[in-house]
């Protein structure tokens, strides 16, 4: 069974979204209760583990059905750019095609220069006219990555987006983000403490009972993810493993 948020627009100008409530898959708790702000402008990462509901928290910040029952509310402010964790391309479209989507299925002119930059990028420029049936798992995710670039919104919704990347990659694509996406709001669900503490300016850890806020690093360079050997940043990638491993 699924339940459609309700939506709305948060009444603090600040928070580009707000979700509050519990779900449950059948009669099953599934989490909750929780109370969830995205502060605009700032990068949230939401840890925790496997099938507590992370992806459903996403789903329901954007509007998405889900396959869980939530009782609560829902709001968003701002037009949003979901990636899911399927890439979910389209395999008769190339690359470039692929990045344009969205606009074509809006009927927009899409910018091609644009797209090929992002295509760029993402270090995929020498394969922007191959389909997806000839790129690897981490190529596919990162031509969705340039999608939801691409799509330009104020509120980006990431999950799990650096997964299938190998670390050389993931660093350079973690970077590309911070630069890419300063000044939009951001709810990246990730499984990697590390990443966590390069990228946050704010953590939390969700869990079968509620959000727990996990401290940051402090503050973040506007446009940059943190160094991952700064002292700082090893240090609270290390609190974040003790606490997920407790
Ligand atoms: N369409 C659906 N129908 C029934 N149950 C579902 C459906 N989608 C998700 N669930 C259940 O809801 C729970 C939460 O799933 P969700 O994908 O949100 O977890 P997650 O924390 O993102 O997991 P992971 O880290 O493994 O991606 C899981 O137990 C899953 O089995």
């Amino acid at each position: 069974m699924s339940t459609a948020a309700p939506s709305g627009a948060p009444s603090h100008p600040q928070l580009a979204a707000h979700l509050a409530g519990r779900a449950w898959v059948g009669d099953a708790p599934l989490f909750g209760p929780i109370d969830l702000d995205l502060r605009a402008g700032e990068w949230t990462c939401l840890l925790g583990p496997s099938g507590v509901g992370k992806s459903t928290v996403l789903r329901l910040i954007a509007g998405l059905e889900t396959g869980v029952r939530f009782e609560g509310i829902a709001e968003r402010q701002t037009p949003v750019a979901l990636m899911a964790q399927d890439p979910g391309l389209i395999g008769w479209l190339d690359v470039i095609g692929n990045v344009m989507l969205g606009a074509r299925l809006r009927g927009e002119r899409p910018d091609r220069a644009r797209a090929e930059a992002l295509v760029a990028a993402v270090g995929l420029a020498e394969r922007a006219d191959h389909r997806p049936d000839r790129l690897s798992g981490g190529q596919r995710q990162r031509v969705a990555l340039a999608r939801t670039l691409f799509e330009d919104r104020p509120l980006v919704l990431l999950d799990e987006p650096f997964s299938a990347l190998d670390a050389r990659t993931r660093a350079g694509m973690q970077s590309l983000s911070a630069r890419l996406l300063e000044g939009r709001t951001v709810l990246l669900v990730t499984h990697d403490p590390a990443e966590a503490a390069r990228l946050g300016d704010r953590i939390v850890l969700l869990t079968e009972t509620g959000l727990e806020d996990q401290p940051i690093p402090g503050p973040r360079a506007p446009g940059q993810a943190r160094p991952f050997d700064a002292p700082e940043v090893m240090a609270a990638e290390a609190a974040l493993l003790r606490r997920m491993l407790a």
